[in-house]
């Protein structure tokens, strides 16, 4: 099952430069409050008295700030900043130089980079047992984690922190147009007023633009009829999210009550505090075949499995409604694509959209086939996009500043803000 949702982060906090939230606030996330089990690891930095004060080392992976100078030149003086050149960020260059200490005891790694996955590939035993002791901070871009082994991290004590939320209003405000999106058929809509244009241009002078023209209309007016028939409002529907952390809960508060008038229903390994429940309107339900059973539109949110076994798979896909709608903007490998495209074509789920895939950069062909096949009875039925529910520039600036100011915390003896990993570090009573 998926791990824990994020740790949050302390209400009064907001993430540094995250957005603009000036002129018109986020609505406010009600389970952003202060963690029990948040810990300060024991400071690592050599403070040797007999010379003079040396900074801490900071190894920086991945692109140069962009969006935080203030907070970089901050960084920047307390720290000691090394940013190995790209060839020495591949795989096996990267293993070397650790090999050979080229970058001395450093504490901390320090990754701003938008991308899923590690430059260097993922992060496990061969990476991380290399890492000199001295490092106490890993502290990355991005919302996930699978690609890195988060639990062995924190056996060698380094606390490992990832910036979700960062990337949660983002990734909540794509949800809400994927959800839609499978109640109005837009893949259909928007299919249908261009594909005869791209079919033609793609067999160029096959047909001549006045065929193409009529035909274009015919497309253009069947959806326009027949897109109707097929197509809902939101509201009063029963919208299932499985997983309830800081992004299901901005997803439930986009669309729930005082919004879209969804029915906010959820299920997660943690359930959430009534306070929570009550201000978001959610019921939960205590299995995922009860969730979905009871859900018009199923919403992944949770993070991959630690296994890296699929969640939706022929089984659980049998626990929906006939006809059920499926959001995926969590990790592409919680889904049996196979299994999706079986259930689409037999009409157990009745439309998707998928903003991440198991085997990224590919798309499953099958997948595809439903996304613009124009000869079926609904066609377009799958939105396919290309891992973009997180990619805003605001997103960007936070991830930055959120990496920055973890390091920052860790390195100054203080909390660290959204460590992801304590839960595996021994416990300090
Ligand atoms: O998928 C995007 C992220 O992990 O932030």
């Amino acid at each position: 099952m998926a791990e824990p949702t994020n740790t949050p982060y302390p209400p009064s906090t907001p993430v540094p430069g995250s957005t603009p939230r000036s002129t018109s606030p986020a609505p406010p996330i009600p389970s952003l409050t202060p963690n029990a089990t948040m810990t300060t690891i024991p400071l690592r930095v050599s403070l040797d008295a007999s010379s003079a004060p040396k900074r801490p080392i900071v190894l920086h992976i991945g692109d140069p700030i962009k969006y935080n100078p203030a907070t970089y030149a901050e960084f920047i003086q307390a720290f000691e900043v090394i940013r190995p050149p790209t060839a020495e960020r591949e795989r096996a260059e990267f293993i070397r130089a650790l090999k050979e200490h080229r970058w001395g005891d450093f504490n901390a790694i320090f990754r701003p980079f938008w991308g899923t996955g590690g430059e260097m590939g993922r992060w496990d035993a061969e990476l991380i047992d290399l890492l000199p002791n001295s490092v106490q901070v890993f502290a990355s871009a991005g919302a996930g984690f699978d690609w890195a082994d988060t639990k062995l991290l924190a056996e060698k004590g380094i606390v490992y922190c990832n910036s979700g939320l960062a990337a949660a209003e983002a990734v909540a405000d794509f949800a809400v147009a994927m959800v839609i999106s499978t109640f109005r058929h837009l893949p259909w809509c928007m299919n249908a007023a261009v594909l005869p244009f791209l079919s033609a241009t793609a067999s160029s002078s096959s047909s001549s633009s006045a065929e193409t023209d009529a035909v274009a209309r015919q497309i253009f007016q069947a959806c326009h009829a027949q897109a109707t028939a097929a197509s809902h409002n939101p509201r009063n529907h029963v919208l299932g999210l499985l997983g309830f952390g800081n992004i299901g809960q901005q997803i439930a508060a986009k669309l729930g009550h005082g919004a879209f008038g969804m029915k906010i229903a959820y299920y997660d390994v943690i359930r959430k505090p009534a306070r929570v429940e009550t201000e978001l309107d959610a019921v939960f339900y205590d299995s995922l075949e009860a969730l979905f059973a009871a859900s018009d539109c199923v919403v992944l949110c949770t993070p991959a499995s630690t296994d890296g076994k699929p969640l939706i798979t022929a089984a659980s896909l049998a626990a929906m409604r006939p006809g059920t709608r499926f959001v995926n903007i969590a990790r592409g490998s919680l889904v049996d694509e196979a299994a999706l495209a079986n259930a689409l074509e037999s009409g157990l789920v009745g439309s998707a959209a998928l903003d991440v895939h198991a085997e990224e950069p590919r798309v499953h062909p099958r997948l595809v086939k439903l996304a613009v096949g124009l000869d079926t009875p609904t066609p377009g039925r799958v939105m396919l996009t290309c891992h973009n529910a997180g990619g805003t520039v605001e997103t960007h600036i936070g991830f930055e500043e959120l990496s920055m100011r973890n390091i920052l915390a860790v390195l100054q003896g203080k909390l660290a803000i959204t460590p992801v990993n304590l839960h595996y570090f021994p416990s300090e009573s």
